[in-house]
């Protein structure tokens, strides 16, 4: 059985693919394999362990049709169409949970760096603007007992709420389409309407999927709803914001300030207007990037490929292996 990595992985999970027998080929240049020369590759694969932004779309998976699996080395699986997979019969997996404390480690630093203008004042050093101490310069805003507020309680945002609550015995609020009764109970969260979130939070903290429903959630009517001393920050997808209108509202002082690990488009270009202003702070999306997180997530996106291949239940499924033995 033969399978295709779109990008390098860490060795645990190379390793565990070659001692299961399977012949293995790994894209290594420094950019992205076009989408039509991927799908030309992949004529001749079993499986396919997707580690990076492929658009795995209706025509990515019917043109593919030896293909048993899709193996995704992260959470997310907005990129891949999930009907269409299903209709196929090809499985598809993700590796949830192992990164929730890694990314959600990535949201912590982005509000302290965002509410201490961190990322900015770093820059003036560089630029030789390290003058003299200045009592009423580069001020930040202070965290400790603030309200945040959480769209997308789920395993990433649960690990935030930790973060928040045992740092600064910050208030915890949500939106969630359902009750998190696990949060509820750990740290007092309070369930609110998502007006009510905007209206109430110091810290706007988002951590759902990229859904239809999610899409440009946050555009300018939802950050007119926001605090002028709020933060936002997001490191779940770059679509969830709109990024004009985020602009616009950090330079209108209709929110504070900003901190993102994830933008739209991705990479951000270097000329971007957010990567100008003091009280924002960016991250090229590397909320999991941890030795042991992607170590942790190459090995699950390694067993999942094992697994649809031996006709086997998949660890973590988000369509589940119709070949089962
Ligand atoms: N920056 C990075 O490197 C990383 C980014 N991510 C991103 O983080 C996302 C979340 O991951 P994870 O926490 O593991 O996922 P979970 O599924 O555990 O949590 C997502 C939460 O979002 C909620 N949700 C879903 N739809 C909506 C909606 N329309 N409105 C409000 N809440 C909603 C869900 O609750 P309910 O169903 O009750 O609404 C759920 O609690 C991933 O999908 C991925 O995009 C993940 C890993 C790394
Ligand atoms: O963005 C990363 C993921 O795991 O999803």
């Amino acid at each position: 059985m033969k399978v295709y990595i779109t990008r390098n992985i860490p060795e645990a999970g190379l390793k565990l693919l070659k001692d299961a027998g399977l012949d293995i080929a790994v894209w290594t240049e420094n950019y992205h394999q076009p989408e039509e020369e991927l799908i030309k590759v992949l004529q001749q694969y079993d499986a396919v362990l997707v580690s990076g932004p492929v658009k795995v779309d209706r025509h990515f998976l019917e043109s593919c049709r030896h293909l048993k699996i899709v193996s995704l080395m992260s959470v997310g699986y907005d990129n891949v169409d999930t009907e269409a997979a299903r209709a196929l019969g090809i499985a598809v997996g993700n590796t949830p949970g192992v990164l929730s404390g890694a990314t959600a480690d990535a949201a912590f630093l982005l509000m302290l760096a965002a509410s201490r203008k961190a990322f900015h004042m770093h820059k003036e050093i560089i630029r030789g603007n390290w003058n003299f101490w200045d009592p009423t310069a580069n001020l930040g805003l202070e965290l400790g007992g603030r309200t945040l507020g959480i769209v997308g309680l789920g395993k990433i945002g649960f690990e935030m709420a930790k973060r928040c609550v045992g740092a600064y015995d910050m208030k915890v609020i949500y939106h969630n389409r359902g009750k998190n009764e696990e949060a509820e109970k750990a740290f007092g969260a309070v369930r609110v309407s998502f007006d009510e979130l905007l209206e109430q939070s110091d810290v706007v903290s988002v951590h759902t999927a990229l859904t239809p429903e999610t899409k440009g959630l946050f555009n300018k009517n939802a950050f007119s709803k926001m605090k002028p001393s709020s933060i936002f920050i997001n490191t779940a997808r770059g679509g969830v914001h709109n990024e004009a209108d985020l602009i616009a509202a950090l330079e209108s002082g209709t929110i504070w300030g900003a901190g993102l690990d994830v933008t739209n488009p991705e990479p951000m270009a270097a000329d971007n207007p957010l990567l100008n202003m003091p009280n924002v702070a960016v991250l090229p999306h590397i909320g999991s990037a941890t030795v042991d997180t992607r170590n942790a997530m190459a090995v699950i996106a390694a067993k999942n490929v094992i697994l649809a291949l031996g006709k086997r239940p998949l660890e973590h499924a988000v369509v589940e292996n119709i070949h089962l033995a």
